[in-house]
């Protein structure tokens, strides 16, 4: 492609890529130059210029040399959508799911839902980039732009049509998912996290709802779940916006839950649509996976997916690495579950999923995760005492900071529970102290497969140490 079809000048330099990251550039490359929360990229633009760059994306008012000078008041949506129009096309279907608890449970099931009504489908979010035959980790949850747009255009030529990613807060400040048509949008829950990037609360919502009020496609669909207290303010702008509005859950119009009826292995869940009623069983526990499959099929049907049929396969959805993974049943006959909860609200929702299940003691085993956000820690605590009744507090990628002192803030919230630093350790004394009518929970790192302290990243994966501590 030449330069010209990226201006509508008449530069006649061939683009050959794009990078934000001036180590990334090779000749023909366009160059992203952003300030960022740690360093500014714009300080990189000669570098990337000598290496190659024949143009530069960047706030108005800079010095750029030997390169066209692409300036623009919002420099990464305008990389963004030039970007896109490099790597297009795209899939046909896509959709974009946000919300603080939710977004991966909810990509991955509508990925498996798309399947089952017959198409190629893929997600793209914190287990990576997943279709029918592989997964392929990208590191983060919304991978930068380039990436993220390379990978949706790699999906769409190995003939995947529908496509469902994950839109975090981070991402969408960072115009990472930009440039390609978002058919539908979904958002599932907001409580706290990330305030250490976001600053407050009501920073981090506009974040969020960027979504719906600038991402989502003017002729696209709202999924909204309805039970949150913040839906309200979704659902409102979704409606000054125009955009055509789905809503489930128990106050949902589009996918009434009508019933929720908890077995041994899942649940039943009456659901009522288009003034019928539908009844399935729902292959996984807890009211939360119950919230993400109706979002699900919601998004589903959103994008034209039948109602009858998407309903019914709920009843064949697969359960999701790492959340509410039932890891190993231990010589006492307790059951040991994984978790990724790593919020206060995920702790107290994944903690509610076992609760009716356990006959005697509910174990809870958790830590919060340094370099984050450290106003979390205390209020897991509470959660973790009020709801469960025992609770070891560990470790959860220390990172950068002192593995104590992030314990010991856990522990202001969490009065009576007991320290054990090493989460092997922590896993080992629960299911020991496991009883045959008990139920352990590891929350925190559910899929995955290590614990970063410092600069290191130790193998560590709690459903495989799960089962050597119950050997
Ligand atoms: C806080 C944060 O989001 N940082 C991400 C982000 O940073 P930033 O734009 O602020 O970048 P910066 O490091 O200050 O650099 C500014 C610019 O200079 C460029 N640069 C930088 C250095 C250099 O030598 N040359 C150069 O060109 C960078 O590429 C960047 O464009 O841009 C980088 C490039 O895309 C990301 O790798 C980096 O993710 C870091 C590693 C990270 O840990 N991110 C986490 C917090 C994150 O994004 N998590 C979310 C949410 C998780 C969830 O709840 O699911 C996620 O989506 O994964
Ligand atoms: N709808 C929900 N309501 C409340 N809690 C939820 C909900 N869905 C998931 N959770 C909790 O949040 C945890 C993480 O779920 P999931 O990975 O689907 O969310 P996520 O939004 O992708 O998280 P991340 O921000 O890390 O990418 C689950 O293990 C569970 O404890
Ligand atoms: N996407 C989340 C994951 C947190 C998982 C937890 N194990 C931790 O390290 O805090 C984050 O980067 O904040
Ligand atoms: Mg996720």
């Amino acid at each position: 492609m030449k330069l010209a079809a990226l201006t509508d000048g008449t530069e006649e330099a061939q683009v050959t890529g794009f990078a934000i990251d001036h180590r990334k550039v090779a000749p023909g490359t366009v160059f992203g130059a952003f300030e960022g929360a740690r360093v500014n990229g714009e300080d990189f633009i000669e570098d990337a210029i000598r290496s190659g760059a024949i143009a530069v994306v960047a706030r108005p008012g800079l010095t750029v040399e030997g390169a066209t000078y692409i300036a623009d008041e919002n420099p990464r949506e305008r990389f963004a959508q030039l970007a896109a129009k490099f790597f297009a096309p795209f899939p046909e279907t896509s959709v974009a799911i946000t919300g603080t608890n939710g977004k991966t449970s909810c990509v991955e099931m509508t990925r498996q839902l798309w399947r089952m009504a017959g198409f190629h489908a893929a997600s793209i979010g914190t287990l990576g980039v997943t279709t029918a035959d592989e997964r392929v980790t990208t590191g983060l949850t919304t991978p930068d732009v380039v990436t993220f747009l390379s990978n949706v255009a790699g999906l769409a030529r190995e003939g995947v049509t529908h496509l469902a990613f994950e839109a975090s807060s981070h991402g969408l400040t960072q115009y990472r998912t930009e440039g390609l048509k978002v058919a539908a949008a979904a958002f599932t829950n907001l409580s706290r996290d990330h305030l250490d990037y976001h600053g407050d609360m009501a920073a981090y919502f506009t974040a969020k709802i960027r979504l719906f009020s600038e991402v989502l496609s003017t002729d696209g669909a709202a999924v909204v779940w309805a039970d949150d207290p913040q839906s309200a303010r979704v659902i409102d702008l979704v409606r000054e916006r125009g955009n055509r509005l789905v809503t489930v859950g128990t106050q949902g119009e589009t996918l009434r839950l009508v019933g929720r009826d908890p077995t041994l292995l899942g649940q039943g869940l009456t659901i009522e649509a288009k003034g019928q009623t539908y009844k399935v069983t729902l292959p996984l526990i807890g009211a939360y996976q119950a919230a993400n499959a109706l979002v699900s099929a919601g998004l589903v049907i959103a994008t034209g997916g039948d109602v009858a049929a998407t309903i019914a396969n709920l009843a064949r959805l697969q359960p999701v690495r790492g959340r509410l993974e039932r890891a190993v049943i231990a010589k006492s006959g307790a059951p040991v579950y994984v978790d990724y909860a790593h919020t206060p609200d995920a702790l107290e929702a994944a903690i509610a999923a076992l609760k009716p299940h356990a006959g005697g003691k509910l174990i809870v085993v958790f830590g919060a995760g340094g370099d984050r956000d450290t106003g979390k820690r205390e209020t897991m605590g509470q959660v973790a005492v009020q709801h469960a009744d025992r609770v070891i507090v560990t470790d959860d990628n220390p990172r950068t900071e002192d593995a104590r002192a992030i314990r010991c803030d856990v522990l202001k919230g969490a009065r009576g529970a007991e320290e054990i630093g090493d989460r092997r350790a922590a896993i080992g004394a629960a299911v020991r102290e496991a009883g045959p009518e008990d139920i352990v929970l590891i929350a925190g790192k559910g899929h995955e497969q290590g614990q970063i302290v410092g600069d290191l990243v130790l193998p560590f994966d709690d459903v495989t140490v799960a089962r050597e501590c119950a050997a």
